[in-house]
């Protein structure tokens, strides 16, 4: 066995149906007095639910959370907690909200409730992204990692089909690229191929009954081992590719790892071989690439870039930017390769292998 570092993260997990019913406890635990609730305009019913548990320990909602968290909205969200004498952010959402509660946290130091309504994954990660003048920059701070997260599969009831499935493969990425990060230990291979192996079965159950408990809790589960690895190792290429079709082209976040992942994987698998037959047994495949493919495919996702707004004419500019600050990757980046996967990411070709 290889020489590795591990580093345990602080955080308590309250998993269960129902497990919102332990809101208030969990509060009271933090030693909280005043939390500020925060959500996206669209789940604004979800946090008048939490505020409503939290009766006189509520400090109002905040309700602006959007992708990347602009600085506007960052400002705006402190501001509030400021006023309002918060103590404690309590983010009710997908990554999003997450991470407009990490920006908060980022400034004060307030500590973090998530409740997790989607598969991203950001309630277990010290990563922080904030968007300044077009910009995204991203770091790690422990100060940002979400003390307490109350996983109820029950709220992901309302989370529709198609972004279940391509937020499940959003987790599924940050399994597959850890286990072959620089950093890559074995307790985080464990976590990543029991996350994978957990969404790989739930997410045909959530597409033939979004109402599935059972599919929905283990997908739940296994979104947060994924969160977990991308919270503990590095990650490669395809998070690389990822971020510069989100950051520079807009793309849909986790619409965008979908579609890229088989071809990250593609690219490194004579490189990352080990890793490669952890992700098709995880996935009931015979290979990564195919099988991520056929996962997002025969599950109604997106499969080509030009289905989610990527112009032909960018793919030139967006392989010159992920060329440029290269994260850590097996297989060295190769500029006319790189480019070939964005074309063949660009139109939804199944792997060869
Ligand atoms: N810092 C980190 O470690 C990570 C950060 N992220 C960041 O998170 C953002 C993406 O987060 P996502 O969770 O993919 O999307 P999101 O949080 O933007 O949610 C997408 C949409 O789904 C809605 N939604 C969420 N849960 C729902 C539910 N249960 N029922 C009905 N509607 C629901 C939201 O209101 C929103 O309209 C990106 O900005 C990404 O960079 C993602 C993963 C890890
Ligand atoms: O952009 C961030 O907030 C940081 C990390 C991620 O978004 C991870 C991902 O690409 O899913």
């Amino acid at each position: 066995m290889k020489e590795f570092v591990y580093n345990g993260q602080p955080g308590r997990v309250v998993f269960g149906i129902g497990a919102l019913s332990r809101l208030g406890r969990e509060i009271e635990a933090l030693g909280a007095r005043r939390a500020l609730v925060l959500c996206t305009p669209e789940q604004r019913g979800s946090a008048e639910r939490v505020a409503q548990m939290l009766g006189g320990k509520a400090a109002g909602i905040f309700d602006r959370a959007v992708m990347h968290v602009p600085i506007e909205t960052a400002r705006g969200a402190r501001e509030l907690a400021r006023k309002r004498d918060a103590d404690c952010a309590v983010a009710v959402g997908g990554g999003s909200t997450t991470g407009l509660g990490k920006a908060i946290a980022l400034d004060s130091g307030l500590p973090i409730l998530a409740i997790p309504t989607t598969y991203a994954g950001s309630e277990m990660t010290p990563i922080y992204g904030i968007t300044e003048g077009g910009l995204k920059k991203t770091g790690r701070d422990a100060k940002v990692l979400p003390r307490t997260v109350i996983y109820d599969p029950e709220l992901t009831l309302t989370l529709p089909v198609g972004l279940s499935v391509t937020s499940g493969i959003n987790a599924i990425a940050h399994a597959a690229e850890g286990l072959y990060a620089v950093d890559a230990n074995p307790v985080m291979d464990l976590m990543a191929e029991e996350g994978m192996r957990a969404l790989g079965a739930a997410l045909p159950g959530i597409r033939s009954n979004a109402q599935d408990l059972e599919a929905r809790s283990q997908a739940l589960y296994g979104a947060w081992l994924c969160g977990v690895v991308l919270g503990n190792v590095g990650m490669a290429l395809h998070h690389k590719l990822c971020h510069t079709l989100g950051g520079s082209f807009n793309l849909p976040h986790a619409e965008t790892h979908t579609i890229v992942l088989p071809h990250a994987l593609a690219y490194n698998a004579q490189a990352a071989a080990p890793a490669m037959q952890r992700i098709a047994r995880a996935l009931q495949g015979d290979s990564a690439a195919q099988a991520v493919y056929d996962l997002a495919r025969d599950n109604g996702a997106p499969v080509a870039l030009r289905e989610i707004g990527m112009q032909a004419q960018d793919l030139d500019r967006a392989c010159g930017i992920a060329l440029q600050n290269q994260y850590p990757n097996p297989r060295p980046l190769e500029k006319a390769a790189i480019r070939q996967l964005l074309q063949d990411a660009f139109e939804g070709r199944r792997p060869d292998a």
